[in-house]
C-alpha cells in the first residue's frame, strides 16, 4: 500500500517538476524566522491564484523556518527552496530596521537559474490584479518601482534633510553643492529579474567589499543594477506611504500590488494605533488582505491529472513518513 502511493507520489511529483521546469517563469519570495511572515506568504500566495496568476510561487525560506511553516506553503501550493544566510561584511551601520542585515539573504534568488524571470515579491505585499504581462518585458534590466524618500526611515539621508524626493523633484530642487542628483531609486520590495549564474556571483563578490547601508539588500541592489534599472508605475508596488506623501501620484482604484511596508501596516499583525494607520484607504487595503487571507475557497487544491482532489493523498504519505515539497506547476 504504502510503496504504491510513493511511487505514485514519485511520478506525480516528476510529472509536476517536468511542467515547472517548462514554465520557466515564476513568482518568489522570501521568508525568514519562525515568527508570523508566514501569514504574509500565504495571503501572497492566495492573492496570486485568486488573480489566476499563470506561474508558480517559489518561496526562498531561511533555515530558521520551522517544518510547520514549510508544510503550510506546500499545502499552499508553493515550491519551497531552502537558501543559506548571505551577511553583508562586518560593520558599526544602524540599518534603518535592526531586521534589515537578513534582507541580504535575498541575493541568493539569483541562483534559481532553472528560471529565465522571475518576479520577487515581499511577503507583506498583495496582488490584487494578474501582473503576468510583466513576464513579457523585455529582458536584459531590472524593473522596479521608484521608492519615496520622505516618511522617517530615512532620516538619516540628505534627501530627508533638504526635503528632496524624487517623487516630487520640481517641490524642492537638488542643490547643486550637493553634487550629481541621487540616481533614481527603487523600493526592493518588488522587482522582475533574471537569475543568472554569473551575475550571482558578482553581487555575492561585490557584497563583500560594499561597506552595509541604512536600507541594507535594497541601497546595494540599487547600486548594483543602477545602469539597467528601468522604473515601472507605481501601480506594481504601492508603497503605503505615497498615499500620504505624494497622494497626486497614486490612483487607488488602479494599484495591482499593495506593499505593506508602512509602520503598522502589516495585516496580518494590524492594529490602527500607528501614525496614519488610521486612514479610511490603509483600513480598506487592509481588510481587502485579510479578506483573501480568511478566503478558504482560496486555499490550494491539489489535484492529479483526473482532477481527483489529492490533498488527503498528501496527508496519507506524509503519515507514511514521506514528506516532500512537491513542485506544482503552479501555484495559482
Ligand atoms: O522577520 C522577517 C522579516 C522580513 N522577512 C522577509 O523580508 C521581507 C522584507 O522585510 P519587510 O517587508 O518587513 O521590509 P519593509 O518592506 O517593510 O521595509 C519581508 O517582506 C519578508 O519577505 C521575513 O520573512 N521575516
Ligand atoms: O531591507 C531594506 C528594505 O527596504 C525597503 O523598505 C523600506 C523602504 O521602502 C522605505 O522607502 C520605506 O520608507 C520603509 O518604510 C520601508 O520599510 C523594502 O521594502 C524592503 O523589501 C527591504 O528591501
Ligand atoms: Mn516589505
Amino acid at each position: 500500500m504504502a510503496s504504491d502511493l510513493v511511487s505514485a507520489a514519485t511520478k506525480h511529483a516528476m510529472s509536476l517538476a517536468k511542467a515547472a521546469s517548462l514554465s520557466s517563469c515564476a513568482y518568489v519570495t522570501f521568508l525568514a524566522g519562525n515568527g508570523d511572515y508566514v501569514k504574509g506568504v500565504v495571503g501572497l500566495a492566495k492573492g496570486l491564484r485568486k488573480v489566476k496568476a499563470a506561474y508558480p510561487l517559489v518561496v526562498a525560506v531561511l533555515p530558521d523556518v520551522p517544518e510547520e511553516h514549510r508544510r503550510i506553503l506546500v499545502s499552499q501550493g508553493c515550491i519551497v527552496r531552502e537558501i543559506e544566510p548571505v551577511y553583508p561584511p562586518e560593520n558599526q551601520t544602524q540599518f534603518a530596521r535592526a531586521y534589515y542585515v537578513i534582507n541580504y539573504s535575498k541575493l541568493r534568488i539569483w541562483e534559481f537559474v532553472e528560471y529565465s524571470k522571475m518576479i520577487y515579491l515581499d511577503g507583506d505585499i498583495q496582488v490584487f490584479d494578474n501582473i503576468d504581462h510583466l513576464f513579457d518585458m523585455s529582458s536584459g534590466y531590472f524593473y522596479a518601482v521608484m521608492d519615496c524618500f520622505c516618511e522617517k526611515t530615512w532620516s538619516h539621508s540628505p534627501q530627508y534633510k533638504i526635503g528632496y524626493c524624487q517623487q516630487c523633484p520640481n517641490k524642492v530642487q537638488w542643490p547643486v553643492e550637493l553634487g550629481p542628483k541621487p540616481p533614481l531609486y527603487f523600493n526592493a520590495g518588488m522587482f522582475v529579474y533574471e537569475p543568472s549564474r554569473p551575475i550571482y556571483d558578482d553581487l555575492l563578490q561585490t557584497l563583500k567589499i560594499t561597506p552595509p547601508t541604512s536600507f541594507a539588500e535594497q541601497d546595494f541592489l540599487n547600486m548594483f543594477f543602477r545602469d539597467i534599472y528601468r522604473p515601472i508605475p507605481p501601480i506594481y508596488n504601492l508603497v503605503l506611504a505615497m498615499l500620504w506623501r505624494h497622494p497626486e501620484n497614486i490612483e487607488l482604484e488602479k494599484v495591482k500590488v499593495v506593499h505593506y511596508c508602512a509602520a503598522g501596516s502589516k495585516p496580518w499583525r494590524y492594529t490602527g494605533e500607528e501614525e496614519n494607520m488610521d486612514r479610511e484607504d490603509i483600513t480598506t487595503l487592509v481588510k481587502q488582505w485579510r479578506d483573501i487571507y480568511n478566503d478558504e475557497s482560496l486555499d490550494y487544491k491539489r489535484t492529479n491529472a483526473e482532477g481527483e482532489d489529492v490533498n488527503n493523498f498528501t496527508a496519507v504519505l506524509s503519515e507514511c513518513g514521506v514528506v516532500y515539497y512537491v513542485t506544482a506547476p503552479s501555484a495559482a
